[in-house]
């Protein structure tokens, strides 16, 4: 049986990855169940067979009395914000006087959630937090364990922590301000809203009904993995199991990342979710530690922000 149900947990969790992470799924959703129900079955007769990575185990039991706080190993920052092309090409200039390589520059979507940090100690998922003040953040584990895109464990057995976005589908959006409608309940302004209430449910099983989605997009502490630049961390992310954005570019002129960013301000109505900006970082690791930072933000990165 013990046997067994490791076996039944590898192969959900490589569905599970392929279903939600990677969105090609591997099986059928019924014969998902069937396996699912299979483990749920020996762990209901042999429960010290059950593990805190197990698929079953993704919807706490307990409501809690209030959310712990936490302290960030690094502090999560902030970005600068640029409004307009000007801003960009003074960034650029910024960039070009503190170094001299011919730098690249990675454009990244800037997802309209809520920014939480995922902490895996060798590859088992142990703590998920909001962002806070950058320093402190709220214990938000059981309710991010709900969200089915965010792995229990990695395909490698890594201890770092991630960072990205945890954002509520437009279509997710939608159907659950029609339900609450009808329910005479109040509706939430925006996902970004409905995600921060998601999350900060006391009771995960409400978290669990409200179709979270997640892209992770940095980490810290993550010498393990090895990598060199942002773009060969993103594809290091998705490599063990953890779901990045695909819209992402890498340029060396600003002009370029221009182009980029009028593209996504057409395409950005046939997004699946909303974003708010772009993202325009250094990629390269040690030309970003050449940059620095600033008090509260890289100088290496900025937020282009899409007009409200
Ligand atoms: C380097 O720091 C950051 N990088 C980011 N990247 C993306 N794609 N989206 C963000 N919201 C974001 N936020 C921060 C503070």
């Amino acid at each position: 049986a013990e046997e067994r149900a490791a076996e039944l947990r590898e192969e959900l969790q490589r569905h599970s990855n392929a279903y939600y992470v990677l969105d090609k799924p591997t099986i059928s959703d019924y014969e998902y169940d069937q396996l699912y129900q299979e483990l749920v079955d020996i762990e209901t007769d042999y429960p010290e067979l059950i593990t805190s990575e197990s698929p079953t185990q993704r919807v706490g039991g307990k409501i809690l009395p209030g959310f712990e706080k936490v302290e960030h190993d690094v502090p999560m920052l902030s970005l600068g914000n640029a409004f307009n092309k000007e801003d960009l090409l003074n960034f650029d200039q910024r960039i070009k006087r503190l170094t001299d390589d011919s730098v690249q520059y990675i454009c990244e979507l800037k997802i309209d959630g809520l920014a939480v940090s995922l902490r895996y100690e060798n590859g088992v998922f142990q703590r998920g937090a909001t962002r806070g003040d950058g320093v402190v953040g709220e214990d938000i584990t059981q309710n991010l364990r709900t969200v089915k895109a965010i792995p229990l464990r990695l395909k490698q057995p890594y201890t770092f922590e991630v960072r990205g976005e945890c954002y509520m589908p437009k279509s997710s959006f939608a159907k659950l301000n029609e339900e609450r409608d009808e329910k005479g309940q109040e509706i939430f302004a925006n996902p970004r809203n409905a995600a921060a209430g998601s999350l900060r449910q006391l009771d995960s099983s409400v978290t669990a009904s409200r179709n979270l989605n997640i892209f992770l997009y940095g980490a810290a502490n993550f010498d393990d993995l090895d990598v060199s630049s942002q773009s060969r961390l993103l594809e290091k992310l998705a490599d063990i199991g953890l779901r990045t954005n695909p819209e992402r570019r890498i340029f060396t002129s600003m002009e370029d990342v221009w182009s980029f960013i009028e593209e996504m301000t057409e395409k950005r109505t046939e997004l699946t979710y909303d974003i708010d900006g772009i993202v325009i970082k250094v990629d390269d690791f040690s030309t970003q530690e050449e940059i620095g930072y600033t008090v509260k933000a890289p100088r290496w990165a900025i937020a282009y922000k899409f007009p409200a």
